[in-house]
């Protein structure tokens, strides 16, 4: 059943039920629940071997356009109202759960929300099957959501292009976004670049999902609707009150070697051209959020976050949000989005610039991603470190913070650093 089949059936109540399941008939490996998933509509936000998967279609929503977030907001909470739920487990991401993934841009590109037909979810020791409409009833039961799919079919014959801009032609861009910056027009912008890959047969995204998963257990691995990566970047968390989200800008290359790789990060913790590209990012996250929040902790200096491929500098903010009943998690992610780690400074400057100079649409690259329960807590990502699978085409993206200082050519250098992890999740 495709998205769109089941978009028109939303009037329908969905039934769902949460039965726990022990932790061990997932297994504890880090790819054990993407062992789970069927080729057909699968779902994943994965982190540390937790996380939720989900297959089939209950029910589904696609928008478009400048009220995309408010639109799918306002379909989840009536979906939700109208659910009947039994929930033995009662964790966060158990009962009616929804994915979603969201256009970066107001246009083009389509959003969408999706009700899987089953999940499974696991947090540390708890475990868990939810069933959504009447699935149960064509189950002979658990033993045939717990059991290993379908095995994974690595992708044939990967060959890789430029996208719409090639690397020297994307340098001018950067070059020029940063003479509009030394002219005064804005403080920062990000500028974004595709590569495409093609493949023999259609790609199975469950095997670059199982990669990221394996290789960036850190980052939040997922997958909704063709549009698949591993974010180091949570956009926002809100569970019980809580409100998290974890900021980057400013990045150096690992090398490889352990003992250069921690001198790197010295001195990216001291770059005054990183330390303000960050510096634009959490302010805008933390001016987004303070109206939700009666008190926040923005920490002063940022910590270095070191991954397989790159390193960040890295703001953890936290609040307690004093609007829960009226903000779901889907309304403070569109809130948040474009932060400036991934629009710019001043924010509508940036988004026009980026329109403007880019060349390409960004479809879901740098949008949010993540899920929702039926009470608004939820989690949402920035989709970075990403790609869209059509068939046997895959669009991969990669942005960078350019500021006054940016070098096109370390620009270009660290935009294919960060096309690294889905580049290599292709591989064999
Ligand atoms: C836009 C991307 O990264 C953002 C997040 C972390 C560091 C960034 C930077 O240093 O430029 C970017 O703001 C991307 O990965 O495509």
């Amino acid at each position: 059943m495709t998205l769109g089949a089941r978009a028109d059936q939303s009037a329908t109540p969905l039934v769902a039920r949460t039965v726990a399941v022990p932790a061990e008939r997932i297994g504890a490996a880090v790819d054990s629940l993407v062992e789970l998933l069927p080729e057909a509509d699968p779902v994943a936000w994965l982190r540390r071997g937790d996380g939720l998967v989900g297959w089939g279609v209950a029910a589904a929503l696609r928008a478009s356009g400048p009220d995309r977030f408010a639109e799918a907001d306002t379909w989840w909470s009536a979906t939700a109202a109208r659910a009947v739920v039994r929930d033995d487990v009662e964790a966060p991401g158990t009962g009616l759960v929804c994915f979603g993934s969201f256009a970066f841009a107001d246009q083009p590109g389509t959003s969408t929300l999706v009700v899987p037909e089953v999940v499974v979810g696991r947090r540390g020791d708890v475990a868990w099957v939810t069933t959504v409409s009447a699935w149960l009833d064509r189950l002979d039961g658990l033993d045939d959501v717990l059991t290993a799919a379908t095995p994974l079919r690595p992708p044939v014959g990967v060959r890789f292009a430029d996208g719409h801009l090639n690397g020297e032609a994307w340098m001018s861009v950067v070059a020029d976004a940063v003479a509009r910056i030394g002219a005064g027009a804005l403080e920062k912008v990000v500028l974004a670049r595709d590569l495409v890959a093609t493949t023999d047969e259609p790609v199975d995204v469950r095997w670059p999902l199982r990669r990221l998963a394996e290789s960036y257990p850190t980052c939040w691995t997922f997958h909704v609707d063709g549009f698949f990566g591993a974010t180091p970047e949570l956009l926002v968390r809100r569970e019980r009150g809580l409100v998290t989200s974890r900021v980057l800008a400013g990045t150096i290359r690992r090398t490889g070697d352990d003992g250069r790789d921690l001198a790197l990060a010295a001195t990216l913790a001291r770059s005054s051209k990183d330390l303000e590209e960050h510096e634009y990012a959490v302010r805008s996250v933390a001016e987004a959020l303070e109206p939700h929040c009666g008190s926040m902790n923005v920490p002063e200096a940022p910590f270095v976050l070191h991954l397989p491929n790159v390193m960040h500098l890295a703001t953890d903010l936290a609040g307690v949000v004093h609007d829960a009943d009226t903000a779901s998690s889907l309304a403070l992610a569109a809130s948040l989005h474009p932060s400036a780690a991934v629009g710019g400074t001043p924010s509508g400057t940036a988004t026009a610039l980026i329109t403007e100079l880019e060349g390409m649409p960004r479809g879901r690259f740098a949008g949010p991603v993540g899920w929702m329960a039926a009470d608004g807590d939820g989690e949402w990502g920035i989709g970075l470190r990403s790609a869209q699978v059509e068939g046997s085409a895959v669009r991969l993206y990669a942005g960078c913070g350019i500021v006054a200082d940016s070098d096109p050519e370390a620009e270009l250098a660290e935009s294919q650093a960060k096309f690294v992890p889905v580049r290599d999740s292709l591989g064999c």
